[in-house]
């Protein structure tokens, strides 16, 4: 906490963007290496341009150090713009206390590699770190910056295969300039063993073995995964499922585009665009606007096409969702949880600018993004957007449809290959807490149902308590409704034995995501 206090007060008096007048500098920097707990090195780089340390490993760290360390952290940078390159090296000045060259294009791809592996690979990556250390305590003591230095030589090692000595030197480089010599030199004897017992084929990783508790921490750590959820899928899934699982988590992920037939742009438009920027696709086979990419995003958002709004990047398992829900022109269909709007732009988009869909959300920002969203993809003419909490929306909306969606707020545990730190971000305890929010929720939106009409229910879990529990509850407590099988929506390998939707990670290739159909009796 102290650390991170040490931060916030370089940061308050000056905030992230304005230059500081040198004196003042000096004093700030003091502050930094208070949390470095070094001596104050970085002072005397400020604003050199370090072409010594190569760029996308000096990002790399400090948006390693970012995500870990949260608002603290976050507050630092200039979140307008990021991304771009004079942003990163924007922050990595304010931060680390030096300039190096910009980054290219193919320096932020390096960063989103390294990034998105080093905190998928954290937990695997520590306990390699840890038994190279003195003892425990030199790690658990060890200063954030230098861990994540380390972390990025390891994965850079280990699990990228780099050349290691090449590796070596310029993680020892960078520790040397963002922190002192000695951060270098102990870089340097922990890397140097790591590569020597890689050499030797015999790197200090647990065995499978003892009990089932023993067994989960092994794989917990093989895998790089909370023990909490090792256990909670080898009891569903069983343990040769429960790595698959895992090995998908930390694959790299696939992304899906959505034309935006709204405009104008159908797939066949898309695919050729495609083409002409040579980026690599296949044309989904369970959805007509869509195509899945395993790399070229970057060129894709560069090339303007997301801008535009010619398409969306969205899942294959959330448009299934969409197909679920089958909107059709003219129709009146309520969103319970719609921002940031993924679904409710699809939806609308196959309206045909006829009908209207009410977006409601508890969150006003993430409706904000919707919103601007529905213009630049030119479906704001059929978006209604309600700011409020699904729960009280009945006090002041008397709000009735025949198709209501509830896309719930869920642990997000079906799209953990997309979302390298929510592994570590999520608890076993917000799972009972999910749970009620859910069944909150699904009543809220069961009262916004027509008689006949239709309740979608989804989630982007892949956890029985958050997807079927929830729903055979909700039947108890609402024999009005019944379930509508799914098959008449969806390719039929989707369904589920009582008829629900759900898309497996490791069998689909796409997130993990959850749905029912529920039908109102007359
Ligand atoms: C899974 S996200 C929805 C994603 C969205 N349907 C899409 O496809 O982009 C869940 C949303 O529920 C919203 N939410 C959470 N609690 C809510 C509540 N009580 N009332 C309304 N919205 C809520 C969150 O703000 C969040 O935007």
């Amino acid at each position: 906490m102290a650390q991170v206090l040490s931060f916030q007060l370089f940061l308050s008096s000056s905030g992230p963007t304005k230059p500081l007048k040198s004196h003042k500098r000096t004093r700030k920097f003091t502050s930094i290496s208070t949390y470095t707990k070094g001596p104050p090195g970085p002072v005397k780089k400020i604003h050199k341009l370090n072409l010594e340390v190569s760029p996308h490993r000096a990002v790399s760290a400090v948006r390693l150090m970012r995500i870990e360390m949260g608002g603290a952290f976050a507050d630092l940078l200039n979140e307008k713009g990021k991304g771009s390159g004079d942003n990163e090296m924007g922050y990595v000045e304010r931060t680390l206390g030096f300039r190096t060259k910009d980054l290219d294009d193919r320096d932020l791809r390096l960063v989103t590699d390294i990034v998105g592996g080093t905190i998928r690979w954290r937990r695997y990556l520590d306990h390699l770190i840890g038994s190279m250390c003195h003892d425990q305590s030199t790690f658990r003591n060890m200063e954030p910056l230098l861990l994540q230095i380390l972390r990025i030589g390891f994965y850079e090692i280990v699990k990228l295969n780099m050349p290691p000595y090449a590796v070596v030197d310029e993680n020892v480089r960078l520790a040397k300039v963002a922190l002192r010599v000695g951060a270098g030199n102990m870089v340097n004897g922990i890397l140097r063993k790591l590569v020597s017992l890689k050499e030797n084929n015999s790197l200090p990783l647990p065995r499978l073995e003892g009990d089932d508790r023993a067994q989960a921490r092994a794989l917990a750590t093989l895998y790089s995964h909370p023990v909490w959820m090792v256990r909670r899928w080898t009891k569903y899934l069983g343990q040769e499922e429960a790595i698959r699982l895992m090995m998908w988590n930390n694959s790299n992920p696939t992304f899906s585009l959505r034309a935006n037939n709204a405009k104008g742009f159908t797939r066949a438009d898309l695919v050729m665009r495609l083409d002409l920027l040579k980026v690599s696709y296949k044309v989904s086979l369970n959805l007509d606007q869509f195509v899945c990419i395993k790399t070229g995003m970057q060129i894709v958002i560069q090339a303007g096409l997301l801008k535009q709004g010619l398409c969306a990047v969205q899942d294959e398992s959330a448009g299934l969702v969409v197909s679920i829900v089958d909107p059709q022109p003219g129709e009146v269909i309520i969103d319970c949880c719609a921002a940031p709007g993924g679904k409710t732009l699809y939806m609308a988009s196959q309206m045909n600018g006829q009908g209207i869909v009410y977006a409601i959300d508890i969150n006003k920002g993430r409706l904000r993004i919707l919103k601007e969203a529905a213009k630049l993809q030119q479906v704001d003419s059929v978006i209604t957007t309600i700011p409020s909490d699904l729960r009280n929306l009945a006090e002041n909306y008397p709000l009735k449809s025949d198709k209501v969606l509830l896309d719930a707020p869920c642990s997000g545990l079906g799209v953990l290959s997309k979302r390298a730190d929510l592994r570590w971000n999520r608890k076993l305890e917000d799972m009972e807490e999910l749970k009620n929010l859910q069944d909150e929720l699904l009543d809220a939106a069961s009262s916004l149902v027509k008689p006949g009409g239709v309740l979608v229910y989804s989630t982007c879990s892949i956890d029985p308590v958050e997807n079927e529990e929830r729903v055979e509850a909700f039947l108890v407590r609402h024999p009005e409704f019944h379930i509508d099988v799914v098959d008449k929506y969806v390719p039929s390998d989707f369904m589920t034995k009582r008829g629900y939707y759900y898309s497996d990670p490791v069998r689909h290739s796409m997130d993990g995501a959850f749905a029912t159909r529920l039908v109102r009796a007359l």
